[in-house]
């Protein structure tokens, strides 16, 4: 593998890490000492010295030996001690650099620069090309070279103070801190992270994008969609969330930054590497905040001045109390005029016990109070507690699929320390690979060569898709052995739907879109199916309805599908007579057996915690019993608000619960939960048929107290969305065939005595009899087309 080729000391030094750092992925750069022999007209000696600047493969490749990487160093310090001291180094070396893509394939585009700062540019173009073709010759398939002087190269490089290069030796573990910004939704953390971000400098301030992290501009060409980063944009907002995020107003995604900030130490030298993990509000997303916190020692806990304590204020919390970290409290949106920082103190104090002189009062829009927040940062949080001189231990928190870079993994280094070149394995998957890249996010990825004991920041490592990069795994370095990490809370998939392509022949494009989309966000769960009505589909479990709603919407935003999805269904537990168990996700797919019954059957619940204007509390058990819940807690947090806590069946949930809390509350509820245990409850499939064929996408699985009215409810709603057809159709809800509900859509009657002028009645007769004859026929062998309305209409039936 040779990614480049390039005579000493130039990859090394100013140029060399420009190079490096200008994005090109997965290079590996390989120095050659050349010297040009004027008589032979050749390239005569061969690597005197060979380089691996990111210390990668060593060894013998195509005739030419390159030294082990980890001798490398010492002789490359050593040489250049020499250099320095016997033979100074000429002025200008010329040098070529090629980057490769992750199957080390030569990318599109590859640049041939050269040096030219004090010697004639040709003279230097001539002895670099000589060392290319030699190393054509020697079938290192370098491509076709682009020619660029340096001078142009350096014009096009210029890099302003904010991209100079980044050290991060300068940051020991006392220097460090990670915290993350938790709250409930819309509380102001993307708001709160932006101003901070603002505050150390790491984006411009007023850079017109209002919460930086959450955007990213998205532009879509046909099916492939090109993400084209703004002038402020960050490195997660090529995850992709995007479109919907901005559009829905909400974090999906948990991003992460590095900032430098000064304190209490002289200007200009940055003493503290803070890393901000933003992370998403809503309740689908929890399993985010847990890998977050994963990575950090203290939190921000950001409650709404007016809004006051809400329910996924106490899940977080909880979470990262849990998590040991420090909390530090800060009351944001005080600027509000119905704000009350005094009553949410009194809140925190009472449900939480956090003392209220430790509460930050913040505004992230006015920017008042916000410059009290990093200093308390650091005083309050501590610093990363890992080992320098132990093995690499380090946390795959999150991974992404790029484009350009292939698989960019986000890491919080535990022990030890990572470098470019690296050899790692995966705890979970025992792979091996080699760090080709890595750095930080600051905000968009910046290579630093290395990481350090409780640094975070990212790698590229050649992973060929994102799930091989699993959530939570523990990477080390491979030739040494050491404890896997306490793997943090694991997405489950709470909600399942089949999805299928609206034209039941873009069955390809679907699984494309899938495929594409499943890069970039691993907690999605595929597998193939089939359905006689739909054709081919996919089954997909997602972590709830939002995350649910999100997918599609990106499946159609950025790809251009149109997809029909099925009634979404919780995993079922059924015990037959036999004593087998099976988990079912496919309500279709649960086949009644006269031989072996369902003897019991079992449902997963959660814990909901509910926060709630006291005068709404009745409306809300009711919906809550009418649910099937059971409550657990009932208490007031102060003398307006009211805390419920219910044990809710899961799949009483997925299906428009949320709405209808809302909507009985004004909208002032709010509301969270967790997984909790599975539970005995009876729980029978319910088939619809159209004329008398059971159609396996509308099956559900409902409780059996329900099944009448669902059954009745799903039958109404298919005929008003089911077109009348030349046949009559009948549509019937039934549970192991026995029918509970039924329709009937009549049949469109063609005027066949229209050409009949007067008289004849047996003629008029025979007509009708031979079209009634004809519809029998037809309702027979006529197949009922179902639109796509009535399949998002059964949606909604609870
Ligand atoms: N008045 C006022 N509004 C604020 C303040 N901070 C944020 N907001 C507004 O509150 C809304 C929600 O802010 P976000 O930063 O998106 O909230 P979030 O907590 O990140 O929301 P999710 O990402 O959905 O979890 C936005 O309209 C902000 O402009 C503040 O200090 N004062």
């Amino acid at each position: 593998m040779v990614a480049g080729i390039s005579c000493r000391n130039s990859l090394n030094g100013r140029k060399g890490k420009r190079m490096k750092e200008e994005g090109h992925m997965a290079i590996s750069y390989w120095s050659f000492d050349i010297s040009w022999n004027k008589k032979k007209g050749e390239m005569t000696k061969m690597p005197i010295m060979c380089r691996a600047h990111d210390g990668s493969n060593g060894g013998k490749l195509d005739g030419v030996h390159f030294r082990d990487p980890e001798r490398y160093k010492t002789a490359n310090s050593r040489n250049t001690e020499k250099t320095k001291l016997q033979q100074p180094p000429s002025p200008a070396t010329p040098f070529a650099a090629v980057s490769y893509d992750s199957d080390h394939h030569p990318t599109q585009n590859p640049t041939f620069f050269i040096d030219t700062h004090t010697h004639s540019p040709m003279s230097y173009f001539n002895r670099a090309s000589k060392a290319i073709q030699v190393a054509n010759r020697l079938n290192l398939g370098l491509p076709s070279i682009e020619r660029r002087f340096c001078s142009n190269s350096r014009n096009n490089n210029r890099r302003d103070d904010n991209n100079s290069v980044i050290d991060l030796s300068q940051y020991p573990t006392d220097k460090i801190r990670n915290f993350s910004i938790i709250a409930h939704v819309d509380h102001g953390k993307s708001t709160l992270a932006d101003r901070l971000l603002e505050l150390t400098g790491t984006i411009k301030r007023g850079h017109g994008q209002p919460q930086y992290l959450d955007k990213l501009q998205k532009e879509g060409q046909n099916n492939r969609t090109i993400f084209r980063w703004r002038k402020t944009s960050l490195f997660c907002a090529l995850r992709a969330s995007t479109m919907v995020e901005r559009e829905r107003g909400i974090t999906v995604k948990a991003q992460t930054a590095t900032m430098f900030y000064n304190y209490e130490l002289k200007k200009g030298d940055p003493s503290y590497l803070l890393n901000l993990v933003d992370t998403p509000g809503h309740v689908d997303f929890s399993y985010e905040v847990s890998r977050s916190l994963a990575a950090c020692q203290g939190a921000l806990l950001v409650v709404d001045a007016a809004q006051g304590v809400q329910a996924q204020t106490v899940a977080n919390f909880y979470l990262a109390f849990e998590s040991n970290l420090a909390i530090i409290p800060v009351i944001n949106k005080i600027d509000q005029p119905t704000a009350d920082p005094d009553r949410v103190k009194a809140q925190l104090k009472s449900m939480f016990d956090l003392d209220t002189s430790d509460v930050l009062l913040t505004s992230a829009k006015t920017g008042q109070g916000l410059e009290h927040v990093l200093p308390a940062v650091i005083e309050r949080i501590p610093p990363p507690p890992g080992k320098c001189d132990s093995n690499l231990r380090m946390f795959l928190l999150d991974s992404y699929y790029d484009e350009y870079k292939g698989v960019i993994c986000h890491v919080a280094v535990v022990d030890g320390s990572l470098r470019k070149g690296d050899k790692i394995t995966s705890a979970a998957t025992s792979q091996s690979y080699e760090v080709l890249d890595v750095g930080i996010m600051h905000p968009e990825l910046r290579p630093t060569g290395f990481l350090l004991t409780g640094q975070v920041g990212y790698m590229v490592s050649g992973m060929r898709s994102t799930k091989e990069a699993r959530v939570g795994d523990t990477l080390f370095h491979s030739r040494t052995t050491v404890e896997p990490l306490p793997g943090f809370k694991p997405a489950k998939h709470m909600v399942f739907s089949g999805l299928y392509p609206a034209d039941g022949s873009d069955f390809e494009g679907l699984n494309h879109a899938i495929e594409r989309l499943t890069c970039n966000d691993a907690s999605v769960s595929v597998a193939r199916e089939s359905s006689t009505a739909l054709g081919l589909g996919f089954r997909c479990g997602f972590l709830g309805l939002l995350h649910m709603d999100v997918f599609h919407q990106r499946l159609e935003q950025e790809y251009g599908t149109h997809i029909i999805s099925t009634v979404p269904t919780v995993p079922y537990i059924f015990e037959y007579s036999d004593g087998s168990k099976v988990e079912v996700q496919n309500p279709a797919a649960f086949t009644a057996n006269p031989k072996i019954r369902v003897v019991a059957s079992w449902e997963p619940t959660v814990l909901a915690t509910i926060i709630i204007p006291s005068e709404y509390v009745g409306a809300v058990i009711n919906l809550c019993s009418e649910r099937r819940g059971e409550q657990i807690e009932y208490s007031f947090i102060d003398t307006q608000r009211a805390f419920m806590k219910y044990r809710l069946p899961l799949r009483e949930i997925v299906v428009d619960f949320y709405n209808e809390l809302k909507s009985i509350t004004s909208g002032y509820a709010s509301f969270d939960y967790e997984d909790s245990e599975y539970v005995a409850s009876d729980v029978v499939k319910l088939d619809i048929l159209l004329n008398g064929q059971p159609v396996d996408a509308m099956a559900t699985i409902v409780h059996k107290l329900k099944a009448q009215r669902v059954g009745r409810e799903l039958v109404e709603k298919l005929k008003k969305y089911i077109d009348r057809q030349m046949f009559e159709i009948t549509i019937q809800a039934a549970i192991d065939s026995k029918v509970i509900a039924r329709e009937t859509i009549s049949a469109m009657r063609k005027n066949v005595l229209a050409k009949c002028y007067g008289g004849d009645v047996t003629r008029k007769k025979k007509l009708l009899e031979k079209q009634k004859e004809g519809k029998k026929r037809m309702k027979r062998v006529g197949s009922v087309d179902i639109p796509q309305e009535a399949f998002h209409a059964i949606l909604k039936v609870s």
